[in-house]
């Protein structure tokens, strides 16, 4: 072969194995069988070009499909969360006996609302973070019906449970606080806003630091800092003015959405409630707009000005709020003083509550949740060819392995 021939084939070659390359094997795939999924329909069949390509290509799909990672190779152990489009089960990947939490996300479900590209950054900041304070992705898989996202599992449960059975002295708020903080700025450094900090999003690991672990509702910034979103997002009780304000019309907005987020999370372990909750949406949102009037603080309950004075720094207008020049602020506040934390050392340190586990697939810090027996919708029978599965190719991630990528053939393989 000439030069210039190996060396266009070699271009070729390694933008096969480039992990953020959409021309990655597992991307082209990835593409066989969504056309595959795409054309096995009998209505569409009827087109002879149609009937000939899945005809073809369709034992090719299922034999990739049954090679590659795919959920027959996890037992189901148990149900240990749920949102809006699908669950998350712990699972125990059999060939290697580890255990994971598994996310399953309805194809359908995305496939019926046009803003639902929001898997694409959960997964990149899973997969790329590399943080202590970001739950991993170990792999991402998919079928015709669902997507798969396999993530460490965090036995110590989330922090809404622990703030259930705990009452919170100011102590322990230092570390907690202390450690979202530093989560956040992970987020914020790798060029997102998370926009939905909230208790349910913070889990711990089995020492008992803490993690984030839901970023769906993540954007990334502009050049500027800056997200520009029309669609309010996050759980109304954390969410911030200007987020609020953004429903509707185009809002910029920039991380400082998220130290409001901090505010109310320390306030609800100082004093166990939220500060604007009302028993309506509408009564909530109005006490967020006129949060200058509506913060107070119950009398009965005893914390520190320090405390007080943090909470009023980030549970302020975002011209004003602290940490919106930065996370130096917010680490120099006073509210953080104290004898045996600090910034630098604190996933060193031993966490207030450490979870007594008994086995790596030990659930005691997770409710039982009851499936919600709603019957599995299917997709409509498409009239044409609607290309539903194209949306999701590329979304299959491998994080300890990389097709073609060895020179020889594995020695175990
Ligand atoms: C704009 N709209 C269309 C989109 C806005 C963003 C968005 N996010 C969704 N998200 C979901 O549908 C979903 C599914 C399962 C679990 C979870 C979380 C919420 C409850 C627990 N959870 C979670 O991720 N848990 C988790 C994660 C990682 C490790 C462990 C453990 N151990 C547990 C979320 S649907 C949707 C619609």
């Amino acid at each position: 072969m000439d030069v210039e021939r190996r060396r266009r084939a070699n271009t070729l070659e390694r933008e096969m194995r480039d992990p953020t390359s959409i021309c990655n094997v597992d991307c082209l795939l990835d593409t066989v069988s969504a056309l595959v999924s795409d054309c096995d329909h009998d209505t569409l069949k009827r087109l002879k070009n149609i009937e000939q390509y899945a005809a073809k290509y369709k034992p090719l799909a299922q034999r990739i499909n049954q090679l590659r990672m795919n959920v027959e190779d996890f037992d189901f152990i148990k149900l240990i969360g749920a949102g809006a489009f699908g669950e998350v089960q712990l699972v125990r990947h059999k060939s290697s006996s580890q255990v994971y939490a598994m996310k399953r996300l309805s194809k359908f479900e995305m496939m019926k609302r046009p803003d639902s590209a929001f898997f694409w950054e959960e997964r990149h900041i899973m997969a790329h973070a590399n943080s202590e304070w970001i739950v991993q992705l170990h792999f991402a898989f998919q079928d015709s019906k669902y997507l798969y996202m396999v993530m460490d599992f965090m036995p110590g449960g989330d922090i809404v449970s622990l703030m259930g059975d705990y009452d919170i002295p100011e102590k322990w708020a230092i570390f907690y606080t202390m450690e979202v903080v530093l989560a956040l700025d992970t987020i914020h450094n790798m060029g997102f806003v998370h926009r939905d900090v909230k208790p349910d999003n913070m889990l711990h690991d089995n020492y008992g630091h803490l993690k984030l672990a839901d970023f769906g509702t993540c954007m990334r910034m502009g050049a500027n800092g800056q997200v520009v979103s029309s669609n309010a997002v996050g759980t109304p009780d954390y969410i911030s003015p200007e987020v609020l304000q953004s429903q509707g019309v185009d809002n910029e907005y920039g991380r400082e959405c998220d130290w409001w987020s901090v505010g109310i999370f320390l306030y609800e372990m100082l004093f166990g409630e939220t500060p604007f909750y009302a028993d309506s949406l509408v009564g909530t949102y109005g006490k967020i707009m006129d949060h200058k009037n509506s913060l107070s603080f119950p009398q009965e309950v005893e914390i520190s000005e320090q405390a007080k004075a943090l909470i009023r720094a980030f549970l302020t207008d975002r011209t004003q709020r602290l940490g919106r020049y930065g996370i130096d602020d917010i680490k120099a506040h006073p509210f953080f003083r104290n004898d045996t934390w600090s910034f630098d050392n604190i996933r060193e340190s031993v966490p207030p509550v450490v979870p007594e586990l008994t086995s790596d697939d030990d659930t005691r810090n997770f409710e039982d949740i009851e499936r919600d027996e709603k019957p599995e919708e299917v997709f409509p029978v498409p009239k044409g060819f609607d290309g539903n599965h194209l949306p999701f190719i590329g979304f299959t991630y491998t994080g300890d392995y990389q097709l073609l990528s060895s020179d020889t053939v594995d020695a175990e393989a």
